[in-house]
């Protein structure tokens, strides 16, 4: 057997040749193939290597998901600044316009940075990174690694990612503040800042019956997740709140915010060139969120004529080509508009509140009246003896006065907004007594001529620079109901 061994100078010469080969390819690829290549198909083989004998595994966490947000990654973005640890050697910190500069700064995660975090037994470690995209126009993406061992993938997957979504959602309804997105159309992103609006129900003047049907309508929507499945209909609800402008509508969508706890998107229809940009905008939106779309009367181009003309155009590609070449503005359509609100766009994304406003319910189409499209339809009136009690309460911090019956008679005969009468109680809140005075002038002017104003009027000054005895005041006062009955007939 051990004839057949070759002999130690047969090996020796074999390896002398096989190395002197290897020098001559080394040298003729060297010479042949540039550097560039050459370090290219070797960091190739290495990954090919590494990845296979590595015991690590990594999940990529990009900020886009298809034509929408990555709610993974905005779920990451919202946990892991809770997590930075001593590991950490740096961290974002900022404030925003909320915040008390006295308390501590926000946390933010910075591009590169490495988070460890550690999930029952497990041990990971996150990085944010960031890269340019190549279209100017577009903003530069971020992406997340995440690595854990191979063997935790299925873990991580079933187990950790739950518990980030979950403890997200709990950190954001537990947040301070919301915020108010607004699109930017040059490069395509909604832009944020600090929704910071006092308004809430209490806060609000219009009838308690209906305020309390609006309230508990929110509370069972967010109770009814099941429900919505199992009726197969998208978790979503849509109002449509129409009145005479300064009646509340706005300040009612901002009351809906702080009462849900939920991040406001205003969409300016008439800067959406087209349908298919609406939908690109309208998936970009997060989760429990209000979609609030104003003066929807002014703001589609809702006329069937104009979705027959652009029946050529079906094609999102061919809308977008047409924008570009042309620079013609197709708008939104009715169609476009109802595919969203209860076609099959309707069911991207889960627990959002879409709301209209107009100032003008009977010039929409009644195809967007029609039952099922809009859930609830409210009308905000003109301002009640109830709305002003509430505006009294909240601006002058008075429950009641003498002059209220007076007021409630002027308002229940005149149609006046509550943003008119909070204009007038506004002018002077400091003294209740003249604002009350002033809107009494106000409504009769609104119903009157002037000069039985003026009269009432000086009537009133007499009582306060006189401030006579307490039996003169009386007088006067009984004056001044006097009068009101003679403006009332
Ligand atoms: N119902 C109301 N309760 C409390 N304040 C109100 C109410 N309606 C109006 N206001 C006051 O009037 C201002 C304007 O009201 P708001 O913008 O909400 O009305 P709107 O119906 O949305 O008007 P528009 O149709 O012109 O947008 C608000 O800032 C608020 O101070």
């Amino acid at each position: 057997m051990l004839k057949e061994l070759p002999s130690l100078s047969t090996l020796l010469s074999a390896y002398a040749s096989i190395s002197a080969m290897a020098m001559l390819i080394r040298t003729i690829l060297n010479k042949m193939v540039p550097e560039r290549m050459r370090n290219y198909i070797a960091s190739k083989v290495y990954d090919l290597t590494a990845a296979y004998f590595s015991s690590e595994f990594t999940f990529v966490i990009e900020d886009r998901w298809y034509a929408g947000d990555n709610q993974m990654f905005r779920a990451a973005e919202v946990y892991l600044p809770t997590i930075i640890g001593p590991t950490s050697d740096s961290i974002l910190v900022g404030f925003d316009e909320s915040s008390d500069p006295m308390e501590p700064p926000k946390r933010g995660i910075p591009v590169d940075c490495k988070i460890t975090d550690d999930f029952q037994g497990m041990h990971l470690e996150w990085t944010l990174s960031s890269i340019e995209t190549k279209k100017i126009y577009l903003p530069n993406k971020r992406l997340f690694n995440l690595t854990c061992k191979k063997s935790e993938r299925e873990r991580v997957e079933q187990r950790y990612f739950p518990y980030i979504n979950k403890t997200a959602q709990a950190i954001l309804s537990k947040s301070e503040s919301l915020s108010i997105y607004t699109y930017n159309q040059d490069d395509s992103t909604w832009e944020p800042t600090v929704f910071k609006h006092p308004a809430t129900f209490e806060t609000l003047a219009m009838e308690p019956e209906l305020k309390e049907f609006i309230m508990k309508d929110l509370d069972s929507f967010v109770e009814r997740k099941e429900f919505f499945e199992s009726v197969g209909r998208a978790w979503k609800r849509g109002y449509l709140l129409y009145g005479p402008p300064g009646t509340g509508k706005s300040s009612l969508v901002a009351a809906i915010a702080n009462y849900m706890r939920y991040n406001v998107y205003d969409l300016q229809f008439q800067s959406v060139r087209s349908d298919s940009e609406l939908r690109r905008i309208l998936t970009s939106t997060t989760n429990r969120s209000i979609l609030i779309i104003e003066d929807i009367d002014c703001s589609t181009k809702a006329s069937h004529d104009q979705t027959k003309g652009r029946e050529n155009c079906e094609d999102e590609e061919d809308e977008d080509e047409l924008i570009r070449h042309t620079g013609a503005d197709p708008g939104v359509t009715l169609s476009g508009l109802l595919n969203f609100i209860d076609g099959l766009w309707s069911s991207c994304g889960n627990e959002r509140i879409i709301i209209f406003t107009t100032n003008h319910k009977e010039k929409l189409d009644p195809a967007l009246l029609r039952p099922g499209r809009m859930d609830v339809h409210i009308h905000m009136g003109y301002c009640t003896p109830a709305g002003f009690r509430k505006l009294a309460a909240s601006y002058l911090g008075i429950k009641d006065d003498k002059l209220f019956g007076c007021i409630d008679d002027l308002i229940e005969s005149i149609q006046v907004t509550p943003a008119e009468v909070a204009q007038q109680l506004m002018m002077i809140s400091d003294e209740p007594r003249l604002a009350l005075q002033g809107l009494i002038k106000f409504l009769n002017s609104k119903d009157t001529g002037e000069v039985a104003v003026e009269e009432m009027m000086k009537s009133f000054k007499e009582e306060e620079e006189t401030e006579e005895k307490k039996v003169e005041r009386q007088n006067s006062e009984l004056a001044v109901s006097e009068t009101r009955c003679i403006y009332l007939t």
